[in-house]
């Protein structure tokens, strides 16, 4: 085994990853070593851990099905080392990582995730992603009553939401104009009812203006994120639902504490994710401080 682990820091609106090239997939990641380096203080630092590795190589029978359509796999972790399905604003900086190393050398490529073969294009400095389909995930409740969940935050009252999946589960909770986005504690994981099977990230969102929201975010396996793509995703899915036009072509900017990202709806429950992704550094990591 190698002395030393290469990696790569980079993030996308300041939601922040470490990047393992695991190009002939000898290494591997185990929970326990993907939450070390993703820990700020023991380790690199990251809301989640990413490792490049050839689809073919990859664990998962239904990630290795996707070999004929794309070259490399990204195997995403969050911090806690648990495995999620996609990460909108992760795709954007593997792409900018599969660009810079010339794993990839086209400006539009698909990858391969655990939600299935995704597109992704390069616009100058910005990428964008196609995160469809979405669903929404009780669709019969939600199209009776507009809300699917009720959503404590810091122990107040409860939140009407709506939970929208993108590969990966969200709870989309539609703020009160009386509630200040600003003063919500996030400290504690939202609690959600009825209680998500696999549990799931929630955004607060409040629209400001036509085609536009703030959202706050509190991830799966995470904590409170400066950022999450499928979350600006589920906003702008739940803010157009609930006004009732789910009008496919629709763009939405969704500000978040870290920045700005885009959203576009499609035709049959596509959405279109753009944004930035910058690889910030590069280094390595003696393996002896690392879990095996
Ligand atoms: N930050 C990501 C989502 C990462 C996975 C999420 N925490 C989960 O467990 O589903 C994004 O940009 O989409």
């Amino acid at each position: 085994m190698a002395d030393r682990l290469a990696y790569t820091k980079g993030h996308g609106t300041e939601n922040d990853f470490v990047l393992v090239p695991d190009l002939d997939g000898a290494l591997g990641l185990s929970a326990a070593r993907a939450a070390r380096l993703a820990d700020r203080r023991a380790g690199i630092g990251g809301d989640g851990v990413i490792r490049v590795v050839p689809t073919e190589l990859a664990d998962e029978p239904a990630v290795r099905e996707q070999a004929g359509a794309a070259r490399w796999f990204m195997d995403y972790r969050n911090a806690d080392g648990s495995a999620a399905e996609m990460c909108g604003n992760g795709t954007r900086v593997f792409a900018e990582y599969l660009r810079r190393e010339g794993l990839e050398d086209a400006d539009a490529f698909t990858i391969a995730t655990r939600a299935g073969a995704k597109a992704v294009r390069r616009d100058g400095d910005h990428w964008s992603v196609e995160l469809g389909p979405w669903r929404l995930a009780d669709a019969p409740t939600a199209e009776r009553d507009g809300f699917d969940a009720l959503v404590h935050v810091g122990g107040g009252d409860p939140f009407s939401a709506l939970s929208v999946d993108l590969g990966n589960p969200h709870t989309v909770v539609a703020l009160p104009e009386e509630v200040e986005l600003a003063d919500l504690d996030l400290l504690e994981a939202p609690s959600v009812r009825p209680e998500p099977p696999h549990g799931t990230n929630v955004e607060l969102v409040r629209p400001v203006g036509p085609g536009h929201v703030v959202m706050r975010v509190h991830e799966r396996g995470v904590g409170e994120t400066r950022s999450c793509g499928t979350g600006a995703c589920a906003a702008a899915i739940a803010t157009s639902f609930w006004a009732g036009s789910l009008d496919t072509g629709s763009t939405w900017l969704v500000d978040v504490p870290g920045g700005r990202l885009t959203v576009r709806l499609l035709p049959d429950h596509g959405v279109e994710l753009a944004g930035p992704a910058v690889l910030v550094a590069d280094g390595s990591v003696p393996t002896a401080l690392l879990p095996d």
